[in-house]
């Protein structure tokens, strides 16, 4: 016998009152997997109860159970899909129709990680406010920076940061004060007298980068590779206090490796409840657990040790004064050794590599750098940070290979307070998910004249060719902007004025920049194409 019509509209009923009076409302990222076995429970607890209670067959148990959940899920889904196409409040903002239904829309049109190309596209085809996600929006107005970022704003950190909650870093968490209390200890780490300590830590890298790429003997040499084996080296130092040994062995140390599998999902920008469940699942989260167990083993490692020179960790662990950090406070600082990492690395040697690139484009630059930093740099091509660090050239260089190749280039997820923000002339709702693509920014007119064009003056002797300075964000800003700058700059600053001293560089032979150009790919950061380049030693 089938279940009577009353009983599955009354499923169907619950199901649409489960959406509005539940699933709309609130966060609900973090129960994906909870919501999933709540659900096989309670279909077979029904079909238990109606097998051995009501003693129906197991067919016609199985049959109603069936019917039940089919109503309750068709009640549910309707009611969602009706109040996203037509009740939602950011059904007044133009984008692709799939994009209101599902973030699932976004990812599938990726075609191979290259969602900042695929947003650049949409905005071109939309204008200025674009919903990309049911409740996300990503925004290039010049002004929206500074209302989605900047100081004085009230958006938060979205549900994005979520992503290895309970395991959280200085970056992923999502509570103003416990950001706040984090964020103070972690600035003693980035002092001018510990930048001064790093900067003697990092000078032996970057001996070993010129050693290796002398070794080359003029030979090309595929760019990106060696810078980050450089500058995860340089991580691994001021991390754990012993590098990755890469620029040694030639090649990337396993957990680099891992890690680079580990966060390959992240390109295709998933929903951030789906992502938890991908990972959580045996095998596809395997990767990105084991680089954190490796972390974790250092930093144990590290806790031990007392290095000469203070590297990022003694800061963080100083309020331990040498004992055993206790349990509460390990989970953050596992979070932590990891973000040293990552956050440092591949970030640095994709401006490394770009830098290179325009240079090899415009190479006029590369002369005009010389000219600049000669009086500072000695033979060897060092040079103390401090007495280059306000360079005009050298800066503008720097400044103009991040706005147009920033190395985070998306999606930096911020949450609107309640009330929601306006940006100029526009409301956005409340509890929206925001962002502004640092990528299409630094390339819009509205933000930069010529703004395809490689025009390092721009930054300090052409000031009208920047029409709105706050969209300049590489390293984002306010309050959760890139507490690392100060560390990313001296290292990019004195690597590049010893690269340039000691070598000649020019495109290998048959290079044009088309693979990093058409295959990098963003991962939240980006994992680029090949750049094969030939570094000449110089006539001293
Ligand atoms: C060119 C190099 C770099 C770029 C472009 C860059 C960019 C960024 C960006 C865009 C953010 C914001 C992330 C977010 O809101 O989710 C960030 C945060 C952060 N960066 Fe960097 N970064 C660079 C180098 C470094 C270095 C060398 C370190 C050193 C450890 C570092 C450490 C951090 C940390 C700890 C955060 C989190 C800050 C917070 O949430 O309070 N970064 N970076």
């Amino acid at each position: 016998m089938s279940l009577p019509l009353s009983y599955n509209l009354l499923a169907a009923a619950i199901g649409i009152a489960s959406h509005l009076a539940y699933f709309n409302r609130g966060e609900h990222h973090l129960y994906g997997t909870l919501y999933l076995q709540l659900f096989i429970l309670s279909f077979t607890t029904s079909l238990s109860l109606l097998t051995f209670l009501l003693h129906e067959p197991f067919t016609q148990a199985l049959a109603k159970t069936a019917s039940l959940t089919t109503f309750y899920l068709l009640g549910l889904y309707t009611s969602l899909l009706l109040y996203r196409i037509i009740f939602h409040p950011l059904n007044k903002f133009p984008g692709p129709f799939g994009a209101r239904i599902s973030n699932f829309w976004f990812s599938a049109h990726l075609k191979d990680a290259d969602a900042y190309k695929k947003i650049q596209k949409l905005h071109k085809q939309y204008g200025d406010f674009l919903r990309i996600g049911s409740s996300d929006m990503s925004i290039i107005h010049p002004k929206a920076v500074s209302a989605i970022y900047g100081l004085k704003t009230k958006c938060r950190k979205a549900a994005w940061y979520d992503l290895t909650s309970p395991m959280i870093s200085l970056q992923t968490a999502r509570q103003k004060d416990v950001h706040d209390r984090r964020r103070r200890i972690w600035s003693l780490a980035f002092s001018d007298a510990a930048l001064r300590g790093y900067e003697d830590r990092i000078r032996n890298y970057r001996d070993q980068l010129v050693f290796q790429l002398d070794a080359f003997g003029g030979k090309p040499v595929n760019v990106p590779k060696w810078f980050n084996l450089y500058t995860f080296d340089v991580m691994g130092d001021l991390a754990f206090g012993t590098s990755f040994d890469m620029l040694a062995s030639k090649e990337e140390h396993w957990a680099i490796k891992l890690l680079g599998v580990g966060i390959e999902p992240l390109s295709w920008m998933f929903p951030v409840w789906f992502f938890r469940i991908l990972v959580a699942l045996p095998k596809l989260g395997d990767d990105w657990w084991k680089f954190i167990r490796y972390c974790s083993s250092k930093l144990d490692e590290r806790i031990n040790a007392k290095p000469n020179i203070p590297d990022v960790m003694s800061t963080l662990l100083d309020p331990y004064k040498g004992q055993q950090p206790p349990k509460e406070d390990m989970q953050m600082l596992r979070g932590d050794s990891q973000l040293i990492v990552v956050a440092g690395s591949d970030t640095t040697a994709v401006t490394l590599t770009y830098i290179i690139y325009e240079l090899l484009r415009h190479p006029n630059h590369i002369s005009k750098l010389r000219d600049e930093v000669s009086p500072y740099v000695s033979l060897t091509g060092d040079a103390l940070h401090a007495k280059i660090a306000n360079l005009d050239h050298l800066n503008g260089v720097i400044h103009e290979t991040l706005r147009l190749h920033p190395p985070v280039p998306s999606a930096l997820q911020r949450l609107t307070p309640p009330e929601g923000i306006q940006i100029g002339e526009t409301y956005i709702p409340g509890n929206t998910t925001v962002f502004c693509p640092q990528y299409v920014l630094g390339r819009s007119e509205s933000v930069y004249q010529n703004a395809n064009a490689f025009v390092p003056e721009r930054w300090y002797l052409y000031p009208e060719m920047i029409k709105e300075r706050s969209a300049f964000a590489p390293f984002s800003a306010g309050t959760y902007s890139c507490i690392g700058r100060p560390l990313a700059l001296l290292n990019l600053r004195t690597t590049l004025i010893k690269l340039i001293t000691i070598f000649d560089i020019a495109f290998a032979p048959g290079e044009d920049g088309s693979t990093l150009r058409e295959k990098s790919r963003e991962h939240f950061t980006m994992a680029l194409g090949d750049l094969n380049v030939c570094f000449v030693r110089r006539e001293q």
